[in-house]
C-alpha cells in the first residue's frame, strides 16, 4: 500500500522557475509527486518539466484539457512525449474525448520510449459549491451524483481515474472499485485557510475515505516552513494508514 509520502502531490503553483526548483529540493523527502499546473507550465514550459525530472521528481502535468476529441488527443500525445507520470482532461469533454486522449497518451509515451502516464479526468472543480453548481452554472441535482456518474464514464472510457473533491471519494470508490485512482485537491489541514476552495477535508480524512493521492498547494508552499508543513501532512496520512482504518 502507498504510504503518506507516496500519496502527497504538491502543487507547484508559482511562476518563478527558480522558486519551483527550490521547492522541489526542499520538499522531495516528503513528496511523492510534483504537480506542474497552468501557472508554472505557461511560464516555464516543457523545460520546467525536464528540470524537475532531472532532479528525480515524478510529475503530474495538470493542464485540465477540455476541447474536441481531435485537439485533446493530439495534445495528450505530445504531453506524454515529455515523460510525465500523470496528466488530466476534463470529464465534461465527454466519453469519446476521454477515450481518444487516453489512447493517444499511451501511444505518445510509447513513441518517445516513456512509461505510459496515468490519465485522469477532472470532475467538478473543488472551488464549486452546491449553490454555485445549481444557481450559477444552471446544473441540476447534487454535485456528488454528477461526480459519481462522470467517474463511471471515465472508467468506461479507459482512463485510470478522476480528480474529485474529498467529499465524493467514498461514493466514487463504491461505484468504481478499489483499483480506480482518486486524486483529491481541496485538502486543508485543520486550522488552515480555505481561500477559494469550497469542498474540503483534512489529509487524514481524505485518506480515511479512500483517496489514492491528495493534492496540496498553498498549505505547503505558502507556509513559513514548507518542508515541515509537508512532513506534517504525510505524518497525518501515515497515522491513519497505520491504524488500517482506510475505507
Ligand atoms: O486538477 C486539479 O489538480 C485541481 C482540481 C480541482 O478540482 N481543484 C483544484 O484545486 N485542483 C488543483 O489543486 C491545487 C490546489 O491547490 P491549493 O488550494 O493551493 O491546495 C491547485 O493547483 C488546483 O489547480
Amino acid at each position: 500500500m502507498l504510504n503518506g509520502k507516496d500519496r502527497l502531490i504538491v502543487a507547484l503553483d508559482v511562476s518563478d522557475g527558480r522558486r519551483a526548483l527550490e521547492l522541489v529540493d526542499m520538499l522531495a523527502p516528503f513528496t511523492g509527486m510534483f504537480k506542474v499546473g497552468m501557472e508554472l507550465f505557461y511560464s516555464g514550459g516543457a523545460d520546467m518539466v525536464k528540470e524537475i525530472k532531472k532532479k528525480g521528481g515524478k510529475i503530474f502535468l495538470d493542464l485540465k484539457m477540455h476541447d474536441i476529441p481531435n485537439t485533446v488527443s493530439r495534445a495528450a500525445g505530445a504531453l506524454a512525449g515529455l515523460g510525465v507520470d500523470m496528466l488530466n482532461v476534463h470529464a465534461a469533454g465527454g466519453r469519446e474525448m476521454m477515450r481518444q486522449a487516453a489512447l493517444a497518451a499511451r501511444e505518445g509515451a510509447a513513441a518517445a520510449g516513456n512509461k505510459p502516464p496515468l490519465v485522469i479526468a477532472v470532475t467538478v472543480l473543488t472551488s464549486i459549491s452546491q449553490e454555485m453548481f445549481n444557481n450559477e452554472m444552471g446544473l441540476q441535482g447534487k454535485i456528488i451524483d454528477r461526480v459519481t456518474a462522470w467517474a463511471e464514464i471515465t472508467r468506461e472510457a479507459g482512463l485510470d481515474g478522476v480528480v474529485s473533491s474529498p467529499l465524493e471519494i467514498a461514493a466514487i470508490r463504491r461505484a468504481c472499485g478499489d483499483d480506480f485512482i482518486i486524486v483529491t485537491p481541496g485538502i486543508r489541514p485543520s486550522g488552515s485557510v480555505r481561500a477559494d476552495q469550497k469542498r474540503v477535508m483534512t489529509p487524514g480524512e481524505a485518506v480515511k475515505d479512500g483517496a489514492s493521492y491528495i493534492v496540496a498547494g498553498r498549505p505547503i508552499t505558502g507556509a513559513e516552513d514548507p518542508a515541515a508543513a509537508a512532513r506534517a501532512i504525510t505524518e497525518e496520512m501515515d497515522a491513519v494508514l497505520e491504524k488500517g482504518c482506510v475505507r
